[in-house]
């Protein structure tokens, strides 16, 4: 056949390199023996495993030149970020991402790549950029996506800030509103439990704990006296004092009652974090082996806090001051049955841990010796001013502070996604999808300027009027902006009541089968608690001696 005055032959002649052999496979023609040959040879040779290995390699070469390219590249880090996430992954399997981060940043400053696609920082600039802009669009990544609960979304796992989040808050807020929190028939909820509290902490009920306990060896308890305390009561009174404020007059005395502190206990013995780990990185082959990986990695299952709260909801005479009689209000108003019940467990379970290991952790820290001095001051105020309202005491409040900056109930990255367009966080342009996010825990502590000595617990720090404004805007305890902890006053109300009721009346000290590692922080999907699940104090009576 002639094309343009060129002759070429007919298309059944032609023969495409290396394949030849494989058409007369399939035509059954016979083909030139040696032509064949050479053929099987070149596509063999393509399929031998060493040019697979170099075209993998030569794949994830082009794809680490891309994203070294990047406009990330101008941020500092590890030159293994900027390649692959496996090393941050590492470290979150190993519940030690928090950690990890926290070296990065002492090593490279506030500014740090993380991952290919992430970065991390811990500047008051940053916080101000990322959390409080003020619905500018910085969403909630799906890591988000491991919490939602019955299926639904709630406040807290709403990915997008302007407008799904911004109309659920706007409905709830108001139940948290200091003003809300300091109404008196919440107050005396709180004040109530704090007693309760108090009155656990020193009945030597022991019995129930001890049946159950994992952590401690029977006979370490055997000789102790009747004065301790211990983690588990502080959640109990967090529990008590959330569920009060949701469901009040149907909230939980688990300081009390045995069966609700299983309701309790369900939701705090969370070990889920490597399941939600993997159904977060892998959700198809979560979804495959799911039978399979629950036998060593157990999923978040609470079904006694399910039915609690369920039964809870389906009351109609929740007091004015509570969270479920506005949300039972606005029922039908984008909200249904279903909704109130996801937003009411979410609620619950965020009021629990985060406040109870919050009081752990700092009751543990001003019973050490070296802090011994800060419980006395706290004693001393606490007593010359007994019917002052607990939110007026200075010193009390430092402490608070203090005991959340140094021990944040969630000391981890809030990650967020930049906008489309990008933006510029702390003098770097950061294109948009980019992960980016800041840790309470380094936060806290990177900034020297503002809290020298950082790891040190010095409550004093918050009372020096030198540097306060730029402390404050560093404090990230309770995050910042429109999505910052909607429970915050809620939560320093009941720290602070519970605080006054024990250092009214007793002096702590550590017990001595405690050790310092078993009070290191532990991180979880979100928050953080002691490594041992125990904290034990003696608490002794004002006017004993501490020996
Ligand atoms: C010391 C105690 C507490 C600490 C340190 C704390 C800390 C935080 C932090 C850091 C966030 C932001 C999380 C994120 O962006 O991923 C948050 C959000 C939230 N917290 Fe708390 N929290 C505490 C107590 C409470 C309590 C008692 C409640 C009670 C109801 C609560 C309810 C919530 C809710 C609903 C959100 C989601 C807010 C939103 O997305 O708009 N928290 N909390």
């Amino acid at each position: 056949m002639t094309v343009n005055g060129h002759e070429y032959p007919p298309a059944a002649k032609m023969q495409i390199p290396g394949v030849s052999w494989l058409a007369s496979w399939f035509t059954g023609g016979s083909g030139n023996t040696n032509k064949k040959d050479a053929d099987r040879h070149i596509v063999m040779a393509l399929l031998s495993p060493i040019t697979l290995i170099l075209l993998l390699l030569a794949i994830l070469l082009a794809e680490a030149t891309r994203k070294h390219r990047s406009p990330l590249q101008a941020v500092t880090g590890p030159p293994i970020s900027s390649i692959t996430s496996l090393v941050l992954k590492w470290h979150e399997f190993r519940a030690d991402r928090t950690g990890y981060i926290h070296q990065l940043h002492q090593r490279y400053g506030p500014v740090v790549r993380i991952a290919p696609n992430e970065v991390a920082f811990a500047s008051p600039a940053a916080v101000k950029e990322i959390y409080g802009s003020g619905g500018s669009g910085y969403d909630k990544t799906e890591f988000y996506d491991l919490f939602t609960v019955f299926g639904r979304r709630t406040m807290f796992t709403t990915l997008n800030k302007q407008d799904q989040h911004a109309r659920r808050k706007r409905i709830l807020a108001d139940r948290y509103a200091n003003a809300n929190v300091l109404r008196p028939e919440s107050v005396s909820g709180i004040t109530s439990r704090a007693r309760a509290l108090a009155q656990r902490l020193v009945s030597g009920d022991l019995s129930y704990f001890l049946a159950r306990s994992k952590h401690v060896v029977r006979p370490l308890l055997t000789h102790l006296d009747r004065c301790l305390l211990y983690a588990l009561a502080l959640h109990s009174y967090a529990f008590d004092c959330v569920t009060n404020h949701l469901f009040h007059p149907h909230g939980s005395h688990s300081l009390e009652r045995s069966l609700d502190e299983d309701v309790m206990r369900e939701v705090t013995f969370d070990d889920s974090l490597h399941n939600r780990l993997v159904q977060y990185y892998c959700p198809t082959f979560h979804r495959l082996v799911n039978k399979a990986l629950r036998l060593i990695a157990k999923p978040r299952e609470t079904p006694l806090a399910d039915k609690f709260v369920a039964s809870s909801c389906s009351t109609t005479n929740a007091s004015r001051f509570t969270l479920l009689s506005r949300l039972q209000d606005r029922s039908g108003d984008d909200i249904d049955g279903v909704d109130i019940k996801a937003e009411c467990l979410d609620h619950m379970a965020a009021g629990i841990d985060t406040t109870g290991d919050a009081l752990c952790f700092l009751m543990w820290e001003i019973s050490q010796p070296r802090s011994l001095r800060f419980q006395r001051m706290l004693q001393d105020e606490i007593r010359k001013s007994p019917s002052a309202p607990a939110e007026s005491l200075p010193f009390l409040d430092a402490v608070i502070h203090e005991g959340l900056r140094c021990f944040p109930a969630i000391p981890m990255s809030l990650p967020r996604y930049v906008p489309q367009g990008g933006r510029s966080i702390d003098g770097y342009f950061i294109p948009g999808s980019t992960i980016v996010s800041c840790q309470a825990y380094s936060v806290h502590r990177l900034d020297e300027a503002a809290f020298p000595m950082p790891d040190e617990f010095n409550p004093e720090r918050w009372l020096e009027e030198r540097g306060a404004a730029k402390r404050n805007r560093l404090f990230f305890a309770f995050s910042s902006g429109g999505r910052g902890c909607v429970g915050k006053h809620l939560a320093l109300t009941e720290m602070r009541m519970a605080l006054r009721e024990i250092y009214s009346q007793f002096t702590t000290v550590p017990d001595p089968t405690m050790t310092e590692d078993m009070m290191v922080m532990a991180h979880q999907p979100i928050s953080s608690r002691p490594k041992g699940q125990i904290c034990l104090l003696r608490m002794i009576p004002s006017n004993e001696k501490s020996s």
